[in-house]
């Protein structure tokens, strides 16, 4: 079975990720994962976290000599940003409370901050984090609940590409939406998507919609306002038949519906015409199946997954993600503390993260995949994986 937990709070030492179950011999090199995590950093909207950090992984093991050995994998991604916060951050300190302020640098600029946070942020998981744990410091919940925790999942998802490439299959993201701006809804081929999204700084395949929705991020950074917006997966070479229509947690759609929602922000996922299908008569959903050498399908409004199962067509998942939480321009609130009312001012945050949690959105669809495959074309070695799989595609081919 391949699995994995990540561990590691936004402003600690590291955030690492530990992995078991990928079969012996798989390549996989550093340099393709740090590709993956440079992608995660960039996009239009960020704020100065991402000018300081340099995300690189750091292999401690379950690799030799550029290849897997089937024992579990280690990476770790090192946090810059912790030696400007050991004080507060060190395991074994006083969590700078005996201090009442620590200076701390904040984007090249030192800044006292109170070591104690206790005004929770609308939209994040501050209030219900502290209540259920029992903190007093809210900093002891948005650690942890930060999106710095997906740096380590685009790592596991970098070996879950590697892995699924090995295969002829290619993942990958655009944005189809940021803040009011929509990118012209076009049926895009994966090789398209690959060879153009990556230069685009929102990952937008529509040139026109690129430029405003730039206006419309630099419009909310002056208002002090931030954006959410839209991101589609695409993943093409699928064979049919990963996931199973056989019990509830065996379905694939409902497998990359849940890896999806437990990227942070993310509020709503689809599935190929998703909440369109609800609106339209049947005739105009269902996709007219054909035979032409192999199985087929006329259209692909499934999104290629039918009964929880992969149907042979590209996989085309969406997700929704709601404006990022901490606001220049504060909301209302209440302090944990003193139960009085106030309006906090931020220090540094993203305007909108769309671009990057593409990026994580494709990392959390090829660990999926890359699971649903080794369930069914499981092995020990990667030689044993690849007979499996060809003496199924073989299979099918004398149906
Ligand atoms: C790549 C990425 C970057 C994010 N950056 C920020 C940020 O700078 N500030 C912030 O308040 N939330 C940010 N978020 C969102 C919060 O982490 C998220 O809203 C919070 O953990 C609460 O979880 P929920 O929105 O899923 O309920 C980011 C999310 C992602 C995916
Ligand atoms: C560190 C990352 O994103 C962070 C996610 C995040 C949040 O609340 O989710 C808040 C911000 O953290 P900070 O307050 O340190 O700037 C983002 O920068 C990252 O993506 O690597």
């Amino acid at each position: 079975m391949f699995r994995y937990l990540t561990t590691g709070e936004s402003h600690g030492k590291a955030v690492t990720a530990v992995i078991e179950g990928l079969p012996a011999n798989l390549k996989l090199t550093p340099k393709y994962i740090n590709n993956e995590l440079a992608r995660r950093q960039g996009g239009y909207g960020r704020g100065g976290r991402m000018k300081l950090e340099n995300d690189q992984v750091e292999i401690m093991s379950g690799i030799r000599a550029n290849y897997t050995l089937g024992s579990p994998i280690t990476f770790q991604i090192k946090n810059k940003d912790w030696v400007n916060w050991q004080e507060i951050m060190s395991p074994t300190g006083d969590g700078g409370y005996d201090q009442g302020e620590v200076k701390i640098k904040k984007d090249k600029k030192v800044k006292r901050v109170e070591p104690k946070v206790t005004k929770p942020r609308p939209g994040h998981a501050d209030l219900a984090g502290s209540l259920k744990y029992d903190q007093q410091d809210i900093r002891n919940i948005l650690e942890r609940a930060s999106a710095r925790e997906t740096a380590a999942r685009v790592a596991v998802g970098a070996v879950a590409k590697q892995f699924l490439r090995e295969f002829g299959i290619k993942v990958i993201s655009h944005i189809v939406q940021i803040g009011s701006i929509k990118a012209e809804d076009k049926d895009l081929a994966v090789n398209q998507i690959i060879d153009n999204v990556d230069s685009s700084p929102v990952r937008t395949l529509d040139a026109q919609a690129e430029e405003e929705m730039i206006a419309e991020i630099k419009n909310a950074k002056e208002e002090g306002d931030s954006l959410g917006g839209v991101f589609e997966v695409v993943t093409t070479n699928l064979p049919i038949g990963l996931g199973s229509h056989v019990q509830w947690d065996r379905k694939l759609d409902g497998r990359l519906a849940q890896a999806l929602m437990s990227i942070q922000a993310i509020k709503g996922v689809e599935v190929g015409l998703g909440f369109k299908a609800a609106g339209k008569p049947g005739s105009q959903v269902h996709d007219e199946i054909i035979y032409k050498s192999e199985f087929k399908h006329k259209s692909n409004n499934a999104g290629g997954i039918e009964g929880g199962m992969t149907n042979g067509e590209p996989l085309r998942v969406k997700a929704a993600m709601k404006p990022i939480p901490t606001l220049y321009q504060p909301l209302e609130s209440v302090d944990l503390e003193t139960k009085e009312k106030f309006k906090a001012s931020v220090e540094r945050s993203d305007v909108t993260a769309v671009p990057a949690a593409g990026v994580v959105g494709e990392a959390v669809v090829a660990i999926e995949l890359a699971k649903a495959w080794l369930e069914k074309f499981g092995g020990d070695s990667m030689a044993e994986v690849k007979r499996n799989y060809e003496s199924y595609i073989e299979s099918l081919k004398n149906r």
